[in-house]
């Protein structure tokens, strides 16, 4: 593992030594201002508006050229994606990388995937899977056991995993348990103490994060902001329908495995939903819930919703009730929404034996309306 001191790191030296091969052979730079004109393929019919803004008018990036060396290295730091790792997986390249975070007020871990194609074509942009990881995980479980890279590598799209949770924080309580706080984000934004202070794992995912990937000097000329899925499991099921269905147009497509469907109504749900947005607050709660989402006025009568969703019938979490599916296809069928697939798979159960199983099916869901296939 290559390991990289924050110092070291200004944009200069990652190009030359840190991505290596990858960058290097890169001899022309791309402008950043290139990416404002990649045209928008497959237009989702219920997309209301642009899903990122262009990563020309968030990310300073550009006029780093016009800083002093020193100016620069102190920026980057600041703001830019630091390469801790990168190793060969599938053909292509997973990055092991972290950043800054203002919505969380910590450093924050992610990894991403680029497939052979976007190393063998610089220049060519490739669309973006967005990984959500369930409770307990960090970036590397999904990276190393959920065998995403093997349809990622042959599709030709990028993969990004992100973290669940601020880590370090060091807020009363946020470690007593594995369901709450730590490692258990919840994709919500906090409204409630203490946990409002860096708990905004919403506003990371949909806001903070596409900024830091498309606006980066380096990993933004691979990634295509304008085509962008989202895919997750168990807690991280839950973020990616909710994230999808409360931002239309935002996402492609989205697929799910044993996602969280109706928090509101499970345990896990009302003890993270009480916690990060108030026990009483139960109208704010729904706004997260899918199964209240895709009744909501934005989905109701949509024809085309292409959502996919699998749930093992060996899963204890499902037999258990914490995951409620039957109740987001129950208001599928009432909102008369088509376009959503939830499968059942015999006798899989919660865990990446059964993701790792299915993840090529889910890839492809992506690829399909990412324009791949
Ligand atoms: N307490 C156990 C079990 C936690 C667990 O099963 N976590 C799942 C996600 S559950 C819903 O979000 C998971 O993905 N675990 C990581 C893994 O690699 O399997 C524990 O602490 O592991």
């Amino acid at each position: 593992m290559i390991t990289v001191s924050a110092y070291n790191c200004s944009r200069r030296n990652l190009s030359s030594s840190l991505l290596f091969p990858l960058f290097k052979s890169q001899a022309r730079r791309q402008p950043l201002s290139s990416f404002t004109s990649s045209t928008t393929r497959n237009h989702h019919p219920s997309a209301v508006s642009t899903p990122f803004p262009r990563p020309r008018c968030y990310h300073p990036t550009p006029k780093l050229t016009k800083l002093k060396i020193s100016q620069r290295a102190i920026f980057a730091d600041k703001m830019g994606l630091t390469v801790k790792a990168t190793i060969a997986s599938f053909g292509g390249k997973l990055f092991k990388l972290s950043h800054p975070s203002t919505s969380t007020g910590t450093d924050m871990a992610v990894n991403i995937y680029l497939p052979p194609s976007a190393l063998k074509s610089p220049g060519t942009k490739v669309p973006v899977l967005i990984y959500l990881s369930g409770l307990t995980c960090t970036p590397e479980n999904c990276s190393e056991k959920g065998f995403f890279q093997h349809g990622a590598s042959k599709r030709g799209l990028a993969v990004v995993y992100p973290d669940t949770s601020p880590r370090g924080l060091n807020l009363p309580g946020e470690k007593d348990s594995w369901d709450f706080g730590e490692g258990a984000g919840f994709y919500v934004d906090a409204t409630q103490e203490p946990y409002k202070k860096g708990y905004n794992m919403y506003s990371y995912i949909t806001s903070e994060l596409p900024k830091v990937l498309f606006g980066d000097e380096e990993f933004g000329k691979y990634l295509d902001s304008e085509r962008v899925s989202i895919t997750g499991h168990s807690m991280g099921g839950h973020g990616a329908l909710s994230l999808y269905l409360k931002n239309p147009g935002m996402y492609k497509s989205v697929s799910a495995f044993a996602p969280i469907a109706n928090p509101c109504e499970c345990a896990w749900g009302k003890k993270a939903f009480g916690g990060y947005l108030g026990e009483e607050n139960k109208e704010e709660w729904k706004k997260y819930d899918s199964t209240d989402l895709i009744k909501g006025e934005a989905w109701r009568g949509n024809k085309d919703a292409r959502v996919l969703v699998d749930v093992g019938t060996g899963d204890n979490f499902y037999k258990q009730g914490q995951l409620l599916p039957e109740n987001f296809e129950k208001a599928v069928k009432e909102a008369g929404v088509e376009g959503v697939t939830v499968r059942y798979q015999e006798d899989y159960d919660h865990s990446y034996y059964f993701m790792a199983s299915f993840s090529d099916d889910h890839v492809d869901h992506a690829a399909k309306y990412l324009g791949l296939l």
